[in-house]
């Protein structure tokens, strides 16, 4: 079983009869990095939504690793960053802290961790390059670093999928850069599954192997390179 996501002939209404997403058909291999982009409404979050499990469809199945997507997400197959979740700027956690719970959740324990646990919580936080910055209170990050700080606890779940919903929000240009670096090292050095899900994708856009377009189904599928030139118009994607 060679694949990580699959979507088969999905369709999806939050209302009936009022449709956000038809007819999608979409495989994601495992160790493919795709960028999800398309304009502001046009169902990316939904997608991701059903991959997680959050959602179901009204027609058509979805499957992660082979199996129903919430059982994917219970055997923590799945590390994912929702849409801003900026960690609020005043309470006075650490990176450790919050890469921590990330942990504790997968473990399933209440705490403390584990050795075995605060080992991979410290190769988490390593990974992003944070190293040095572990026992920092997170308010004093920059945003990048934040999330940065955020991936790692999403990793310390050790995904084979990690979906990311709208990264570079509030991420600065340079951050945004090394956000993709990142990504793409995590890819290439543990194999892991990425779902880059933005309405613009410039920060990865060399990394990436493939971008899937979505406006209420799928209008784009494949290398960047191959991209109608007008998805490259800003004011298009906005629309
Ligand atoms: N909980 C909800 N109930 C009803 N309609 C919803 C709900 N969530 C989203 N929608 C609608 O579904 C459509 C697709 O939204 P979705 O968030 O999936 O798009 P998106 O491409 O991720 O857009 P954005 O970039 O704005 O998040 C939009 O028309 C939105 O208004």
């Amino acid at each position: 079983m060679s694949l990580a996501v699959e979507l088969d002939h999905v369709s999806f209404a939050y209302r009936p009869g009022v449709h956000v997403l038809e007819d999608v058909t979409l495989s994601v291999a495992r160790g493919e990095f795709v960028a999800v982009a398309g304009p502001n409404g046009g169902g990316k979050t939904s997608l991701l939504r059903l991959v997680l499990g959050l959602e179901r469809p009204s027609t058509g199945s979805v499957r992660v690793f082979g199996e129903a997507p919430g059982r994917a997400v219970r055997r923590h197959r799945i590390g994912y960053l929702p849409q801003r979740s900026r960690p609020s700027g005043e309470a006075p956690v650490t990176v450790r802290e919050i890469v921590s719970a990330g942990r504790l959740a997968a473990a399933g324990i209440w705490g403390p961790l584990r050795r075995a646990d605060r080992e991979i919580v410290a190769r988490s936080i390593e990974r992003v390059g944070l190293g040095g910055r572990a026992d920092a209170p997170l308010r004093t990050l920059s945003g990048g670093m934040q999330q940065r700080a955020l991936i790692a606890k999403a990793l310390a779940v050790e995904p084979a999928l990690l979906a990311l919903d709208e990264p570079t929000t509030g991420v600065d240009a340079e951050s945004q850069e090394s956000l993709g670096a990142l990504l793409d090292e995590l890819r290439n050095e543990l194999g892991v599954t990425i779902l880059y899900v933005s309405h613009e994708f410039g920060a990865v856009e060399r990394v990436v192997g493939r971008i899937v377009l979505v406006r209420g189904g799928v209008v784009f599928d494949g290398p960047p390179g191959e991209l109608p030139g007008v998805w490259h118009d800003p004011s298009h994607v906005h629309a």
